[in-house]
């Protein structure tokens, strides 16, 4: 396999939702561990009172006698070498196996980049359902309200992120998120003690962010509120006093017009939703019973469902079984790793996890297993293509916010096309799990949108009767809202498909094609 890069070979938990589990286990594990430390503490404080105790009595006793040898000579003797005892005791570390746990497992906590990712991941949640800060901060995700929330802590990291990655109104909204989540929630002495007053912090924050988008006003103001929440604060204070000098500097100084800011919420179009659909130019109702392109088919006809003729796009119903899809599910769950994308010009043998997909997954061969084998049989008869001209399945898992920005699935260009190089005539999207909320399959220049059902495969043609790609296949796996989506790419290959799928002159020919098409007739 190729070689993976160093940056690559991490773990990436928000790319999936395979991993979830572990990691609450490993939660489960560090608040023990912390309960050990805590026990460990208390013996020590036992043995400190009880040992404060005895000394006291002893005390009394050498007050007594102490001008008598027997007490003189026991004091003398306790004070040579007690209390060096006890400052050995009191130096003794406590609680060092629990430390050294946590120290053991510190490379399997989420890092840096997974945070990047799930902030990431939110971030484009929210753009492309146009979800407002402060509902999803409350629970309310697209329309429905979940039973839990954000607390002021984690909108702060979710600011501090969109600082740092410059999308400044979007940090404004979720400070004030924090700063609504901090005040539902009341007095946290106890989280206090532990990282400092949260509420000055998402000031401090606010006051960045204002800086940066050039309110000086607004900056000044947001630190002052900061420092009124934290008064002792030197950070804070020195940051106010260098605003405060830049804004003396400044004043007169017209500020630099605005750049054009590049959105990239284009990767993932506004109807992920299936909210903006229309309705189709279909002359009539295409709902059918497939039972032309295999003989085995008039037993077992399948049901088709067809949502577009040029480009030809179907639904294919109860192509996976439970049992099926939990098997494949299942045997790929050890081997899926962060995804990447084919590229004709990458360099071969590089693997560089995409930013334009996020999730895992692993390849396996048509006859991996009896789930794979059943399911490659029925898609050949399904589709009437020949299924020796495929790549491999390709299982995914989606995580947090988890999609596949807008893109066409075919490789070569015009001027690389019929001139022996293979390209993808056919993708076929198998769902294997019904996805609670979002995640649907969007078509943006079809108007369509596909949501995930368990067992049903979306299939369409990439190529057109002449082999040449057809542009309004662009689509976009859309962020995932709730739960975790689970599927299968399939391509079929060009090459060898020229039996089963011949050029034809136009539509009015389809009778010639041995492929499903055939269904227009
Ligand atoms: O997950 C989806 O809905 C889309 C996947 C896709 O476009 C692909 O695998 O090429
Ligand atoms: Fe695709």
């Amino acid at each position: 396999s190729a070689p993976v890069l160093e940056e690559d070979k991490k773990q990436r938990y928000s790319r999936s939702v395979v991993t979830m589990d572990e990691l609450l286990v490993l939660d489960d594990y560090l608040t023990s561990n912390l309960g050990n430390f805590a026990e460990w503490l208390s013996r020590k404080a036992k043995t400190i009172r009880w040992g404060i105790y005895q000394m006291k009595k002893r005390h009394l006793a050498y007050r007594k006698h102490v001008f008598n040898p027997f007490g003189s000579y026991s004091l003398i003797r306790h004070m040579q070498s007690d209390w060096l005892m006890w400052q050995l005791f009191l130096e003794k570390p406590v609680g060092q196996d629990q430390l050294a746990y946590i120290e053991s497992i510190k490379s399997k906590l989420p890092q840096d980049h997974d945070f990047f990712d799930a902030a990431e991941g939110l971030r484009k949640l929210q753009a492309t359902y146009m979800m407002a800060t402060n509902d999803v901060a409350k629970g309310l995700l697209d329309g429905v309200q979940y039973n839990s929330s954000l607390a002021s802590i984690d909108c702060l990291a979710m600011a501090k992120h969109l600082l740092n990655e410059w999308w400044l109104p979007e940090a404004e909204g979720w400070i004030l998120a924090g700063i609504e989540a901090h005040d539902r929630a009341g007095y946290q002495t106890e989280m206090q003690g532990l990282r400092g007053p949260l509420k000055a912090e998402l000031y401090r924050t606010q006051g960045k962010v204002q800086k940066d988008q050039e309110n000086h006003k607004g900056a000044l103001q947001a630190y002052q509120t900061a420092l009124q929440h934290s008064p002792h604060d030197s950070e804070i204070f020195m940051e106010y006093r260098n605003l405060e000098r830049r804004v003396l500097t400044l004043s007169g100084i017209e500020p630099e017009e605005e750049e054009e800011e590049v959105d990239d919420i284009q990767f993932l179009p506004a109807c992920c939703s299936g909210r903006c659909e229309v309705v189709r130019q279909l002359r009539r109702l295409y709902c059918v019973y497939n039972h032309v392109t295999a003989p085995f088919l008039r037993l077992s006809p399948i049901k088709t469902e067809i949502l577009s003729i040029e480009p030809f796009v179907v639904i294919l119903h109860d192509m996976v079984s439970k049992k099926e899809g939990a098997l494949i599910r299942s045997s790929s769950k050890m081997h899926l790793f962060p995804s990447a994308i084919a590229s004709v010009d990458a360099p071969k043998d590089e693997y560089q996890v995409a930013s334009s997909r996020t999730s895992k997954s692993v390849w396996f061969p048509n006859d991996f297993n009896n789930a794979t084998l059943k399911i490659s049989e029925r898609l050949e008869e399904a589709t009437g293509l020949d299924m020796f001209h495929t790549e491999y399945f390709q299982i995914m898992n989606y995580g947090l916010g988890g999609y596949f920005e807008t893109h066409i699935d075919t490789l070569l260009s015009n001027e690389t096309r019929f001139n022996g190089t293979r390209d993808r005539i056919a993708t076929t999207l198998f769902y294997l799990n019904d996805v609670p909320q979002g995640g649907g399959t969007h078509f943006p220049k079809l108007n369509l949108t596909v949501f995930p059902k368990a067992g049903s495969v979306l299939f369409w043609y990439n190529l057109d009767f002449k082999g040449n790609d057809v542009m309004n296949t662009l689509h976009t796996g859309c962020p995932v809202i709730v739960g975790s989506k689970w599927v299968i790419s399939k391509w079929i290959s060009d090459m060898g498909q020229e039996l089963k799928r011949p050029c034809i002159e136009s539509i009015s020919n389809v009778k010639y094609l041995n492929s499903a098409e055939k269904l227009l007739i």
